[in-house]
Protein backbone atom coordinates (compact mmCIF):
# COMPACT_ATOMS: atom_id res chain seq x y z
CA UNK A 1 0.00 0.00 0.00
CA UNK A 2 1.54 3.08 -0.96
CA UNK A 3 2.32 5.50 1.90
CA UNK A 4 1.18 8.90 1.42
CA UNK A 5 2.43 10.83 5.03
CA UNK A 6 4.98 13.02 3.38
CA UNK A 7 2.17 14.25 1.38
CA UNK A 8 -0.04 14.89 4.66
CA UNK A 9 2.76 16.11 6.15
CA UNK A 10 3.34 18.68 2.93
CA UNK A 11 -0.06 19.57 3.53
CA UNK A 12 -0.33 20.52 6.86
CA UNK A 13 2.58 22.65 6.48
CA UNK A 14 1.02 24.77 3.83
CA UNK A 15 -2.15 24.91 5.58
CA UNK A 16 -0.82 26.39 9.06
CA UNK A 17 1.57 28.73 6.64
CA UNK A 18 -1.71 29.86 4.64
CA UNK A 19 -4.18 30.46 7.63
CA UNK A 20 -1.93 33.30 8.24
CA UNK A 21 -4.07 35.33 5.71
CA UNK A 22 -6.27 37.78 7.58
CA UNK A 23 -7.16 40.29 5.08
CA UNK A 24 -10.70 40.67 4.11
CA UNK A 25 -11.53 42.50 0.81
CA UNK A 26 -14.57 41.81 -0.44
CA UNK A 27 -14.71 40.80 -4.30
CA UNK A 28 -17.09 43.37 -5.60
CA UNK A 29 -19.80 44.15 -3.39
CA UNK A 30 -21.30 43.35 0.39
CA UNK A 31 -23.30 40.58 -0.85
CA UNK A 32 -21.19 39.28 -2.76
CA UNK A 33 -18.72 36.98 0.27
CA UNK A 34 -16.04 35.32 -1.74
CA UNK A 35 -13.45 37.30 -0.76
CA UNK A 36 -9.88 38.19 -2.19
CA UNK A 37 -8.72 36.18 0.45
CA UNK A 38 -10.54 32.93 -0.43
CA UNK A 39 -8.71 33.04 -3.93
CA UNK A 40 -5.25 34.40 -2.90
CA UNK A 41 -5.46 31.69 -0.24
CA UNK A 42 -6.31 28.72 -3.05
CA UNK A 43 -3.62 30.16 -5.33
CA UNK A 44 -0.88 29.68 -2.34
CA UNK A 45 -2.03 26.15 -1.73
CA UNK A 46 -2.20 24.69 -5.28
CA UNK A 47 1.01 26.99 -5.96
CA UNK A 48 2.71 25.24 -3.13
CA UNK A 49 1.30 21.75 -3.28
CA UNK A 50 1.86 21.68 -7.02
CA UNK A 51 5.73 22.65 -7.06
CA UNK A 52 6.47 20.24 -5.00
CA UNK A 53 4.05 16.92 -6.34
CA UNK A 54 3.75 18.28 -10.54
CA UNK A 55 1.76 15.07 -11.54
CA UNK A 56 -0.93 15.83 -8.73
CA UNK A 57 -4.61 17.51 -9.62
CA UNK A 58 -6.55 19.83 -8.02
CA UNK A 59 -10.50 20.31 -7.03
CA UNK A 60 -10.57 23.91 -5.64
CA UNK A 61 -13.34 25.66 -4.57
CA UNK A 62 -12.20 29.01 -6.00
CA UNK A 63 -11.00 27.25 -9.23
CA UNK A 64 -14.56 25.73 -9.62
CA UNK A 65 -15.90 28.97 -9.50
CA UNK A 66 -14.10 30.89 -11.86
CA UNK A 67 -15.18 27.59 -14.69
CA UNK A 68 -12.72 24.86 -13.75
CA UNK A 69 -14.14 21.88 -14.59
CA UNK A 70 -14.62 19.51 -11.26
CA UNK A 71 -13.84 15.80 -12.07
CA UNK A 72 -12.60 13.61 -9.07
CA UNK A 73 -10.68 10.96 -11.14
CA UNK A 74 -8.16 7.75 -9.77
CA UNK A 75 -5.49 10.78 -10.02
CA UNK A 76 -3.48 11.80 -6.82
CA UNK A 77 -6.16 14.89 -6.04
CA UNK A 78 -5.92 17.52 -3.26
CA UNK A 79 -9.69 19.03 -3.05
CA UNK A 80 -9.53 22.20 -1.32
CA UNK A 81 -11.44 24.90 0.73
CA UNK A 82 -9.55 27.81 0.97
CA UNK A 83 -11.81 29.09 3.41
CA UNK A 84 -14.58 26.88 4.62
CA UNK A 85 -16.67 29.65 6.27
CA UNK A 86 -16.85 32.46 4.30
CA UNK A 87 -19.33 34.51 5.51
CA UNK A 88 -17.89 33.99 9.08
CA UNK A 89 -14.61 35.30 7.68
CA UNK A 90 -16.13 38.66 7.04
CA UNK A 91 -18.46 38.91 10.09
CA UNK A 92 -15.21 37.83 12.50
CA UNK A 93 -17.34 34.98 13.67
CA UNK A 94 -15.05 33.20 15.35
CA UNK A 95 -14.62 29.91 13.02
CA UNK A 96 -13.08 29.73 10.03
CA UNK A 97 -11.35 26.59 8.50
CA UNK A 98 -8.65 25.50 5.81
CA UNK A 99 -9.81 22.05 4.29
CA UNK A 100 -7.55 19.94 2.19
CA UNK A 101 -8.43 16.53 1.19
CA UNK A 102 -6.24 14.16 -0.67
CA UNK A 103 -7.47 11.16 -2.88
CA UNK A 104 -6.53 8.55 -4.86
CA UNK A 105 -8.70 6.25 -6.68
CA UNK A 106 -11.07 8.23 -5.88
CA UNK A 107 -11.30 6.75 -1.87
CA UNK A 108 -9.55 9.55 0.66
CA UNK A 109 -6.08 8.57 1.88
CA UNK A 110 -6.11 11.60 4.56
CA UNK A 111 -7.75 15.01 5.43
CA UNK A 112 -6.46 17.92 7.25
CA UNK A 113 -9.14 20.70 8.52
CA UNK A 114 -6.84 23.36 10.10
CA UNK A 115 -9.70 26.01 12.06
CA UNK A 116 -7.37 29.12 12.26
CA UNK A 117 -9.31 31.71 14.93
CA UNK A 118 -8.84 28.85 17.28
CA UNK A 119 -5.53 27.17 16.18
CA UNK A 120 -6.87 24.20 15.99
CA UNK A 121 -4.81 21.78 13.43
CA UNK A 122 -7.40 18.38 12.90
CA UNK A 123 -6.00 15.49 10.85
CA UNK A 124 -6.41 12.01 10.52
CA UNK A 125 -4.77 9.35 7.43
CA UNK A 126 -6.48 6.17 6.50
CA UNK A 127 -6.18 3.46 9.33
CA UNK A 128 -4.13 5.25 11.10
CA UNK A 129 -6.36 7.49 13.63
CA UNK A 130 -7.18 10.78 14.07
CA UNK A 131 -5.84 14.08 15.76
CA UNK A 132 -6.08 17.11 17.34
CA UNK A 133 -2.89 18.67 17.56
CA UNK A 134 -1.08 15.83 17.76
CA UNK A 135 -3.73 14.03 20.19
CA UNK A 136 -5.66 11.10 18.94
CA UNK A 137 -9.16 12.29 18.61
CA UNK A 138 -12.34 9.93 19.38
CA UNK A 139 -15.93 10.52 19.11
CA UNK A 140 -18.59 10.74 21.80
CA UNK A 141 -19.76 7.00 21.17
CA UNK A 142 -23.19 7.94 21.79
CA UNK A 143 -25.77 5.70 20.69
CA UNK A 144 -29.29 7.62 22.03
CA UNK A 145 -30.71 10.29 19.45
CA UNK A 146 -32.32 11.83 22.50
CA UNK A 147 -28.58 12.39 24.56
CA UNK A 148 -27.42 14.14 21.09
CA UNK A 149 -26.39 17.58 20.05
CA UNK A 150 -26.86 17.74 16.28
CA UNK A 151 -24.70 20.43 13.87
CA UNK A 152 -26.18 21.50 10.68
CA UNK A 153 -25.86 24.12 8.61
CA UNK A 154 -28.28 27.13 7.27
CA UNK A 155 -27.08 27.45 4.25
CA UNK A 156 -27.18 29.95 1.34
CA UNK A 157 -30.65 29.15 -0.33
CA UNK A 158 -33.77 31.38 0.84
CA UNK A 159 -36.50 30.55 -1.18
CA UNK A 160 -39.79 29.38 0.33
CA UNK A 161 -39.58 26.04 -0.38
CA UNK A 162 -35.86 25.41 0.74
CA UNK A 163 -36.45 27.31 4.16
CA UNK A 164 -39.64 25.47 5.03
CA UNK A 165 -37.17 22.15 4.36
CA UNK A 166 -34.22 23.40 6.60
CA UNK A 167 -36.71 24.13 9.30
CA UNK A 168 -38.89 21.18 9.14
CA UNK A 169 -36.13 19.05 9.30
CA UNK A 170 -34.86 21.14 12.41
CA UNK A 171 -38.19 21.00 14.26
CA UNK A 172 -38.50 16.99 13.81
CA UNK A 173 -35.54 16.67 15.35
CA UNK A 174 -36.27 18.56 18.37
CA UNK A 175 -39.21 17.47 18.66
CA UNK A 176 -37.84 13.51 18.55
CA UNK A 177 -36.04 15.31 20.83
CA UNK A 178 -32.37 15.67 20.47
CA UNK A 179 -30.18 18.18 23.34
CA UNK A 180 -29.78 20.58 21.24
CA UNK A 181 -29.04 21.74 17.19
CA UNK A 182 -26.10 23.93 16.56
CA UNK A 183 -25.00 25.88 13.42
CA UNK A 184 -21.12 27.11 13.51
CA UNK A 185 -21.17 28.47 9.82
CA UNK A 186 -18.26 25.91 8.60
CA UNK A 187 -19.17 22.23 7.32
CA UNK A 188 -15.24 21.53 7.93
CA UNK A 189 -15.66 22.86 12.10
CA UNK A 190 -19.17 21.20 12.37
CA UNK A 191 -17.69 17.67 11.41
CA UNK A 192 -14.97 17.88 13.68
CA UNK A 193 -17.26 19.14 16.36
CA UNK A 194 -18.59 15.40 15.90
CA UNK A 195 -14.79 13.80 15.55
CA UNK A 196 -13.64 15.31 19.00
CA UNK A 197 -17.10 14.65 20.60
CA UNK A 198 -18.06 17.79 21.20
CA UNK A 199 -21.64 17.29 18.98
CA UNK A 200 -23.15 13.72 18.75
CA UNK A 201 -23.64 14.07 14.27
CA UNK A 202 -23.69 16.32 11.20
CA UNK A 203 -26.05 16.26 8.88
CA UNK A 204 -26.69 18.53 5.78
CA UNK A 205 -27.47 18.32 2.14
CA UNK A 206 -25.76 21.06 -0.20
CA UNK A 207 -22.64 20.83 1.22
CA UNK A 208 -19.74 20.34 -1.95
CA UNK A 209 -17.01 17.91 -1.72
CA UNK A 210 -14.43 20.87 -0.72
CA UNK A 211 -16.28 21.39 2.43
CA UNK A 212 -17.00 17.70 3.48
CA UNK A 213 -14.36 15.42 1.82
CA UNK A 214 -11.28 16.09 5.01
CA UNK A 215 -13.75 15.96 7.94
CA UNK A 216 -15.53 13.15 6.49
CA UNK A 217 -12.25 11.32 7.10
CA UNK A 218 -11.31 12.57 9.98
CA UNK A 219 -14.46 11.42 11.89
CA UNK A 220 -14.25 8.17 10.49
CA UNK A 221 -11.40 7.62 11.56
CA UNK A 222 -12.32 8.86 14.85
CA UNK A 223 -14.40 6.15 15.17
CA UNK A 224 -17.29 7.73 14.08
CA UNK A 225 -19.35 6.81 10.99
CA UNK A 226 -20.45 8.57 7.88
CA UNK A 227 -23.34 7.73 5.46
CA UNK A 228 -25.62 9.22 2.91
CA UNK A 229 -28.79 11.06 3.97
CA UNK A 230 -30.57 7.97 3.16
CA UNK A 231 -28.09 6.31 5.77
CA UNK A 232 -26.72 4.21 2.65
CA UNK A 233 -23.07 4.29 1.42
CA UNK A 234 -21.39 8.01 1.72
CA UNK A 235 -20.39 9.52 -1.93
CA UNK A 236 -18.33 12.48 -1.62
CA UNK A 237 -19.39 13.93 -4.69
CA UNK A 238 -23.32 13.52 -3.83
CA UNK A 239 -23.23 16.43 -1.69
CA UNK A 240 -25.57 14.39 0.95
CA UNK A 241 -23.90 13.52 4.36
CA UNK A 242 -24.48 12.49 8.03
CA UNK A 243 -21.39 12.18 10.55
CA UNK A 244 -22.45 10.16 13.69
CA UNK A 245 -21.04 9.32 16.86
CA UNK A 246 -22.91 5.66 16.14
CA UNK A 247 -24.75 3.47 13.34
CA UNK A 248 -27.42 3.72 15.59
CA UNK A 249 -27.32 7.97 15.62
CA UNK A 250 -26.69 8.16 11.81
CA UNK A 251 -29.51 5.56 10.94
CA UNK A 252 -31.92 7.93 13.15
CA UNK A 253 -31.12 10.98 12.04
CA UNK A 254 -31.65 9.52 8.06
CA UNK A 255 -35.29 8.07 9.07
CA UNK A 256 -35.97 11.92 10.36
CA UNK A 257 -35.05 14.22 7.58
CA UNK A 258 -36.70 14.80 4.48
CA UNK A 259 -34.16 15.06 1.45
CA UNK A 260 -33.32 18.05 -0.69
CA UNK A 261 -32.22 17.49 -3.88
CA UNK A 262 -28.98 18.55 -5.06
CA UNK A 263 -26.98 18.14 -8.25
CA UNK A 264 -23.87 16.26 -7.87
CA UNK A 265 -20.40 17.93 -7.55
CA UNK A 266 -19.33 15.94 -10.62
CA UNK A 267 -22.85 16.52 -12.81
CA UNK A 268 -22.26 19.26 -15.61
CA UNK A 269 -22.93 22.88 -14.04
CA UNK A 270 -26.39 24.10 -15.78
CA UNK A 271 -25.80 26.21 -18.57
CA UNK A 272 -27.43 29.39 -18.57
CA UNK A 273 -27.41 32.09 -21.68
CA UNK A 274 -24.25 30.30 -22.38
CA UNK A 275 -22.68 31.21 -19.49
CA UNK A 276 -21.98 28.87 -16.38
CA UNK A 277 -24.19 29.35 -13.60
CA UNK A 278 -22.13 30.57 -10.49
CA UNK A 279 -23.17 27.53 -8.49
CA UNK A 280 -24.19 23.53 -8.94
CA UNK A 281 -27.60 24.63 -6.89
CA UNK A 282 -29.84 22.56 -5.09
CA UNK A 283 -32.98 21.85 -7.29
CA UNK A 284 -35.26 22.71 -3.99
CA UNK A 285 -37.23 19.99 -1.54
CA UNK A 286 -38.40 17.14 -2.99
CA UNK A 287 -41.02 14.71 -1.40
CA UNK A 288 -39.74 10.86 -2.17
CA UNK A 289 -42.14 8.33 -2.09
CA UNK A 290 -40.65 7.57 1.24
CA UNK A 291 -41.43 10.75 3.28
CA UNK A 292 -44.77 9.80 3.82
CA UNK A 293 -44.46 8.15 6.54
CA UNK A 294 -42.18 10.97 7.84
CA UNK A 295 -44.47 13.83 10.01
CA UNK A 296 -44.48 17.56 9.68
O1 LIG B 1 -17.65 29.25 3.35
P1 LIG B 1 -17.84 28.22 2.31
O2 LIG B 1 -16.57 27.58 1.84
O3 LIG B 1 -18.70 28.67 1.15
O4 LIG B 1 -18.60 26.95 2.98
C1 LIG B 1 -19.81 27.08 3.69
C2 LIG B 1 -20.84 26.25 2.97
O5 LIG B 1 -21.16 26.82 1.76
C3 LIG B 1 -19.68 26.59 5.08
O6 LIG B 1 -19.24 25.25 5.17
MG1 LIG C 1 -16.76 25.60 2.37
MG1 LIG D 1 -14.86 28.18 0.95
Amino acid sequence: MADWTDCLNFGISVAKRAGEQKEVKLKSSPADLVTETDQRVEKILISAISTRYPQHRFIGEESVAAGERLQLTDSPTWIIDPIDGTVNFVHRFPFVAISIAFAVNKQTEFGIVYSCVEDKLFHAQRGRGAFLNGEPLHVSGQEDISRCVVVTEIGAERDDLALSTLTSNIFRLLKLPVHGVRALGTAAVDMCQVAMGGADAYYHIGMHCWDIAASAIIVREAGGVVTDTDGGWFDVMSRRVIAASSSAVANRIAQVIRPFPCRRDDEEPLQSGGQLTADRKCAGPLMKSDDTNKTH
